[in-house]
């Protein structure tokens, strides 16, 4: 919170947060970004080029620029800034999709009932879409794309930034648990030409992972394996990487599939969990937000380091170091007690 503004207005400001997400979600669908690639152009351009209405397009770019999405000049002219540029297609580390997840339907719905959640501690999702997140991305096609594709621009970015982190060259066999649709497994494979990876999800996932994983010349070394974490892991693995899987549950939940990985790893095998960590106290940060999407969704929850290590310790494995990487997230390495 800014210390400048009188305590009330800082308050009012906050408080507004979800009208410039939903701004910077509508210039993301309209596709404003690649728009003004090749130089800036007025709300009459703009509108024309996007079929909506000028002045209310206007403003709602006049709003997004008041924020630094976007800078309007004398002209009435808007161009790109760099958060802006985050919004084209096709930079890597393009935020475009995961902005439409976070701005959508099915994300504000959800959130007008974070009171459930909190009255019950059960995912608001369930009670207005009648289902497990998971399971409504699974089975409905148009919000299963949005969903997948937003993970997919995020694993972009978070992916370079783990292999940038971690030195994998000791490894030769890896598992990707909930390794979605590949594509920080491939980019490992892509890296250590003598390493092997499997990668494992649902069956329905592992099977449209295919083409990704084609298209980055690896499919000689991995395999592609279908099932539930909860139930097993394929084994005799050197190491079990997790990305963005553990925050999705709750400890009982993650103690199973730790418990699982720590079965199944060789004996020298390595836990890699990759993750936001809270830091504790009132420190600002992005992830204590996170949380809460968390809470809504599913049973998960976002944790401190003191919070990963005693998980660990209860599913037998020490926490032997925590790497930070250039994203919000760190590798939280464990290894069998
Ligand atoms: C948040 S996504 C993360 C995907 C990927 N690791 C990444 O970082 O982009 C969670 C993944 O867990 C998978 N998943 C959920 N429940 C599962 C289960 N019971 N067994 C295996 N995979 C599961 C989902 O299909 C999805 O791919």
């Amino acid at each position: 919170m800014s210390q400048e503004l009188p305590p009330s207005l800082q308050l009012m400001q906050v408080m507004f947060g979800f009208a410039p997400s939903r701004a910077i979600g509508v210039a993301a669908e309209l596709g404003i970004a690649d728009l003004l690639q090749d130089g800036p152009k007025s709300a009459g351009e703009l509108s024309r080029l996007t079929s909506t209405h000028e002045r209310s397009l206007y403003r709602v770019l006049r709003a997004c620029a008041s924020v630094g999405v976007f800078s309007e000049d004398e002209d009435k002219r808007f161009r790109l800034t760099p958060p802006a540029e985050s919004l084209l297609s096709d930079v890597p580390g393009s935020l475009r999709s995961f902005v439409t997840l976070m701005t959508n339907d099915f994300q504000y719905q959800t959130w007008a009932e974070l009171l459930y959640s909190v009255q019950t501690g059960e995912p608001a999702f369930d009670k207005v879409f009648g289902t497990s997140s998971f399971d409504y991305f699974w089975k409905n096609e148009k919000a299963g794309k949005v969903f997948n594709d937003a993970m997919s621009s995020n694993s972009a970015f978070s992916s370079a930034a783990v292999l940038e982190a971690y030195d994998f060259s000791a490894f030769s066999t890896i598992v990707d648990v909930g390794g979605g649709h590949g594509l920080l497994l491939a980019s490992i494979l892509k890296k250590y030409p003598r390493l092997r990876g499997i990668l494992y999800d649902m069956p329905a996932i592992v099977e449209a992972a295919a083409d990704l994983i084609q298209s980055q010349g690896v499919a000689d070394r991995c395999e592609r394996v279908g099932g539930s974490f909860f139930d097993s892991v394929p084994a005799g693995a050197d190491a079990y990487i997790m990305k963005h899987i553990i925050h999705d549950w709750n400890d009982e939940q993650s103690l199973t599939i730790l418990n699982n990985c720590r079965e199944a790893m060789n004996p020298e095998g390595k836990v890699l969990v990759v993750e936001m960590v809270l830091p504790e106290g009132n420190e600002p940060s992005f992830g204590k937000f996170l949380d809460l999407q968390m809470l809504l969704y599913l049973r998960g929850c976002e944790r401190t380091e003191a919070e990963y290590r005693q998980l660990f310790g209860k599913a037998g494995l020490e926490l032997t170091r925590i790497l930070p990487t250039r994203s919000p997230f760190s590798i939280i390495e464990g290894i069998r007690k």
